[in-house]
């Protein structure tokens, strides 16, 4: 996992490793990482135009010291000095080894490589002028942007972005990566993060937010004492006599996400689509009157997933109440999620929940607004976990999975192409297959974003080469790419289902 600390707790950290070590070696440490990474960026250091976006804090400290390290290997290095006050060490740095202080703006323009000094951990609210207008000339140059710690624009604890922010390719981060590099819409402007040690590691506490890598993704495998019945059977309770397409998708989630078997339960148009394209599933008709019923009338499954095209309507509330009702780990997803917006009392419940909403749908059943919800995810889906009493899985540009008393985790596969009708359907089989496997509930809900994502990363690039185009993707595509997708998991798992 990559763990990613708030500022608090760098904050704290910092202190502590500061007080042992000799004066300046934090930043000495900082610096060299960051000029470590900016020395081969092309034209590379000699005869290069770099520029210093350089801020009154000791973000811009560190930038300075950085340049001055560039300009001693031929760089040619000028400051853009923009807060009320600089770093003075690094400034003397700087000029020692032959950089400039310029007040040309214009430069940027010019430049080969621009870092961003600006602000980095001690940010808060938009940039004010000059920074803003700095970013802006910034992001129309051709040069390539480093950002120190965090672009400049980006809250390092949240991810949000008021008004103006630099664009990075490039973020040095040090000691520990921070959670507004993870997540949306900071994450977008950070570009590739990379993590500088200054020996910070062993003084952070719990991370808030983890970023899976593909080793910590273990959906469980058979063993060879495994049968249909040890690998988890689960209940699938969607489409209506509207709606059949979700159900088709998310049988074929779920069926591809390696349940040992699925039980579905519909009206007869979507028992008979689904049969039709998933003849391995078991499937139940409900007539009208069975609605309440489901639960004996499906048999025995080990975990429930209730929603994707069901309606919203008196027969989808009792499907949501019978699913609900039940002593086993239920996913509810899209128009279940509709439901329970106007039901929420059905969430009391001693088993695990797991909501798999996207931004609209949250919105809906926090009573939040969309765009504030957007703009501040990684606030909203933890405050959801907890009102709610239930994994909350939110969707979206960045996928977060939060459970109260847990880091929240981010999901680094996807492509925006995902964003297409059906999509969700999948996922929401996927996961409730890993459920049904009696996979912890959080960890059920990260693998089946990862695979997901990955799985739609294939179905857009099928031949994983560089430079390769991408096309649009229907859901079914990404259910076709799963099997591929598993394949890149390494083949061990510590943990091998309910057995
Ligand atoms: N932690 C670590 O382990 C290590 C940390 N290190 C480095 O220290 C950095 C933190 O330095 P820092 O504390 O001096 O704060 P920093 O980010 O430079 O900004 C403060 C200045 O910005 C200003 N300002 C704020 N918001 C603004 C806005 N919206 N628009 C405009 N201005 C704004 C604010 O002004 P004020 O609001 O106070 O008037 C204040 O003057 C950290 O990111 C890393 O690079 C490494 O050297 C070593 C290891
Ligand atoms: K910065």
């Amino acid at each position: 996992m990559r763990h990613a600390h708030e500022v608090g707790k760098v904050r704290e950290a910092e202190q502590a490793l500061m007080a042992a070590l000799p004066e300046g070696e934090l930043m000495r440490r900082a610096a060299r990482g960051l000029a470590a990474v900016c020395a081969p960026i092309p034209p590379r250091a000699y005869g290069s135009r770099v520029v210093l976006l350089v801020g009154s804090g000791d973000n811009g400290g560190d930038t300075l010291f950085a340049g001055a390290w560039l300009a001693r290997r031929g760089a040619g290095v000028e400051a853009i000095l923009a807060g009320s006050k600089t770093h003075e060490q690094g400034l003397r740095a700087l000029r020692a080894a032959g950089g400039r202080v310029t007040a040309d703006e214009a430069v940027i323009d010019a430049a080969d490589l621009v870092i961003d000094g600006l602000v980095g951990i001690g940010g808060h609210g938009g940039l004010r002028e000059p920074y803003a207008r700095l970013a802006e000339r910034t992001a129309a140059s051709a040069a390539v942007v480093v950002a120190c710690d965090v672009p400049s624009g980006v809250d390092a604890s949240t991810g949000e972005v008021e008004g103006v922010a630099i664009t990075a390719d490039v973020t040095v981060t040090f000691g520990t990566y921070k959670p507004g590099l993870f997540v949306d819409p900071g994450a977008r402007y950070a570009g590739v993060v990379e993590l500088i040690d200054i020996g910070l590691g062993p003084r952070l506490p719990e991370p808030d937010v983890v970023a899976p890598h593909s080793e910590d993704i273990r959906p469980p495998r058979p063993s060879p004492e495994s049968d249909k019945y040890r690998r988890g059977v689960l209940g699938l309770i969607a489409g209506s006599e509207q709606f059949t397409g979700a159900a088709v998708l998310a049988a074929g989630g779920a069926v591809r996400g390696g349940a040992g078997m699925v039980r579905f339960a519909s009206v007869r148009p979507a028992v008979d689509l689904v049969r039709q394209r998933w003849p391995e599933t078991v499937t139940t008709v409900l007539e009208a009157g069975d609605v309440a019923d489901v639960g004996s009338l499906v048999g025995r499954v080990q975990a429930w997933v209730v929603g994707p095209g069901i309606g919203t309507d008196e027969r989808a509330e009792a499907l949501v109440a019978a699913a609900l009702g039940s002593d086993l780990p239920v996913l509810v997803d899209a128009d279940g999620l509709t439901v329970l917006a106007r039901r929420r009392d059905l969430l009391r419940r001693t088993a695990p929940t797991v909501l798999t909403p996207h931004a609209g749908e949250l919105a809906r059943l926090i009573g939040a607004d969309r765009e504030a919800i957007e703009a501040r995810r990684l606030e909203h889906v933890r405050e959801a976990a907890a009102e709610l009493s239930a994994i909350v899985l939110l969707k979206g540009s960045t996928t977060l999975v939060a459970q109260t008393g847990r880091p929240v985790h981010v999901n680094p596969t996807g492509t925006p192409w995902l964003a297409t009708a059906g999509t969700g359907d999948v996922l929401s089989g996927l996961t409730g297959a890993f459920l049904a496997s009696g996979m912890p509930p959080l960890d059920a809900a990260t693998a089946g974003a990862y695979l997901h994502g990955l799985a739609a990363r294939f179905a857009v690039a099928p031949h994983d080469r560089p430079g390769e185009g991408q096309a649009p993707i229907s859901a079914y595509d990404v259910i076709t790419a799963l099997p591929r997708a598993f394949r890149t998991l390494s083949g061990d798992t510590t943990w091998a289902g309910p057995g």
